[in-house]
């Protein structure tokens, strides 16, 4: 891991001292699970299971934050027999869904999810006759219950079909009153009134937390990063990890620590283990 300032390593120790009061909060992929051509091939990085129980005996809480509906990510994390561990070691283990829209937890094992948003039966009618337009007609549209993701990843020039989609999309979007969430050559349209900071906020209040890290590698963690910048400013210990990729560089400019990809967050979790327990001795 590197940090990316004296500050970004400031910050990690103080977070290690806080560490029985912090929050560790995950993307999943590109985070957790390396980025695969297939969505619903994308399991967990092998050792991150085993580094999460080892986290629940040091931490607060841990929470998957991620776009994927919650049951989704439950399955190709196998997050339910993580939580059943964290259960054994008397911590909880979050999964919040479609950016914090969906909610489960090792103590509440239920997804509780809102009903889709009115303007997506519309939206998904209208998708087909715009990705024609837009010679996209062979991208690959994931249905995600509250919202539909355009996957350009596997069209013969991803990038490209991207950008000519994205502002044909985020009209359509608009027109039925959805939000646009841009991601690693995809384009998700979803329910508004969610984002992954209001699921760090959440997390903070109802657990008292006086720490949050947050590892992410993409667009949608920034609102995370920004909600972390908000308890910098009352005085909790955080630490924001950009999982880093040569695909997505928004995060890096606020990132305390960067990573590279899922096999460098499994990394920087053993040794926040490691480093806590140093400490105690
Ligand atoms: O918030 P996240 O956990 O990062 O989820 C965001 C979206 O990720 C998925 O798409 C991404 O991963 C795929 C599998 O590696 C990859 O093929 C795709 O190009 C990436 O954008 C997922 O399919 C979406 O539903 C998530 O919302």
């Amino acid at each position: 891991m590197e940090f990316t300032t004296e500050r970004g390593e400031q910050r990690y120790a103080a977070l290690v001292r806080a560490l029985p009061d912090v929050v560790v909060g995950l993307d999943f992929d590109g985070t957790l699970a390396p980025i695969v051509e297939d969505p619903e091939s994308a399991h967990i990085h092998p050792d991150a299971a085993a580094a999460l129980l080892e986290l629940a005996d040091q931490v607060l809480a841990v929470a998957v934050i991620t776009g994927r509906p919650a049951r989704q990510v439950l399955d190709l994390g196998g997050l339910e027999e993580v939580g059943r561990g964290f259960a054994e070691r008397g911590c909880e283990l979050f999964v919040f869904g479609q950016y914090g829209h969906e909610r489960w937890s090792s103590s509440s094992t239920r997804v509780v999810s809102p009903r889709p948003p009115d303007g997506l039966a519309a939206f998904e009618r209208d998708l087909p006759a715009v990705l024609r337009r837009h010679d996209a007609a062979e991208a690959w549209v994931e249905e995600k219950g509250l919202a539909v993701a355009v996957h350009t990843r596997r069209l013969p020039d991803a990038k490209e079909a991207f950008e000519r989609l994205l502002p044909a999309l985020r009209e359509l979007a608009r027109a039925h009153d959805l939000t646009l969430e841009p991601g690693r050559n995809v384009i998700e349209v979803r329910s508004p009134g969610a984002h992954k900071g209001q699921a760090v906020d959440r997390l903070v209040e109802e657990l008292d937390a006086q720490g949050f890290a947050f590892a992410g590698d993409d667009l949608g963690d920034l609102e995370a990063f920004e909600a972390l910048g908000r308890l910098d400013d009352r005085g909790l210990s955080t630490l924001r990890v950009c999982s880093a990729s040569d695909e997505e560089s928004a995060l890096l400019p606020h990132a305390d620590v960067v990573v590279h990809g899922p096999d460098g967050v499994v990394e920087l979790l053993r040794q926040l283990v490691a480093d806590a327990g140093t400490r105690r001795d």
